[in-house]
């Protein structure tokens, strides 16, 4: 597995070793040891999937304490552009975000800790999104960001016209309106300290 660190250090791109033969695939999309040396203890309690068409956006998403949660993305049939942005007020990389185009072809996976807002936007005809979280959906912790925000100004890489939302996401609040964790309580050393058991 070749982890790399994006723009902003926290968030980490995982590139699998894919084995090909002549029946097809084989890669190992988790191993816990893997992600404890580059981020520390963690215990996933749910994974998620969902299957959307090109020009869905789903985001920005995140939980508010106590269901903070972490995220290990993946697409497991298609393409996306994957976002996460830093809303821990006081970090150094505050209000700024990472976006990372997912596919599976090479299987990449995005990391986002807790502390952040996530979302993606479908670039192929569908695509399949699978994901691991460590804290159970919490529905009245369910917190957003609008996808245009123009303080966060991210490129989502298609026409506006064609990007299509839920309900609920077309209505979220903007950033400065938005709630905001704090750095010292969402910092990732602190959230998942490398030498815990
Ligand atoms: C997220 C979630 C939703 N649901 C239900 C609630 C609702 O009826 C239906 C669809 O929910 P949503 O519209 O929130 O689904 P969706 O827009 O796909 O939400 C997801 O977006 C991405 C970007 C994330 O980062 C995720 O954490 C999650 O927020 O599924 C669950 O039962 N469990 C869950 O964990």
């Amino acid at each position: 597995m070749q982890v790399t660190a994006t723009a902003i250090p926290d968030v980490l791109v995982f590139v699998p070793k894919v084995y090909g033969d002549g029946r097809g695939y084989f890669f190992e999309s988790f191993r816990k040891e893997v992600l404890k040396e580059h981020v520390g203890q963690v215990d996933f309690v749910q994974d998620n999937e969902s299957k959307s068409g090109f020009g869905v956006l789903r985001g920005l998403h995140f939980q508010k304490p106590p269901f903070t949660q972490s995220k290990l993305v993946h697409v497991t049939d298609g393409v996306v552009l994957d976002v996460a942005v830093d809303i821990r007020e006081g970090s150094p990389s505050y209000g700024e975000h990472v976006a990372v185009k997912l596919d599976s072809e090479t299987h990449n996976m995005l990391w986002i800790p807790q502390g952040f807002a996530h979302g993606f936007v479908v670039l192929s005809d569908e695509a399949v999104f699978s994901y691991k979280c460590d804290n159970y959906y919490a529905p009245d912790h369910d917190a957003g960001i609008r996808w245009n925000d123009p303080d966060i100004g991210i490129d989502w890489g298609i026409p506006q016209e064609r990007i299509q939302l839920s309900e609920k996401d077309a209505r979220q609040p903007f950033f400065k309106d938005a709630f905001h964790f704090s750095y010292d309580e969402f910092k990732q050393e602190k959230v998942y300290p490398r030498n815990s058991a």
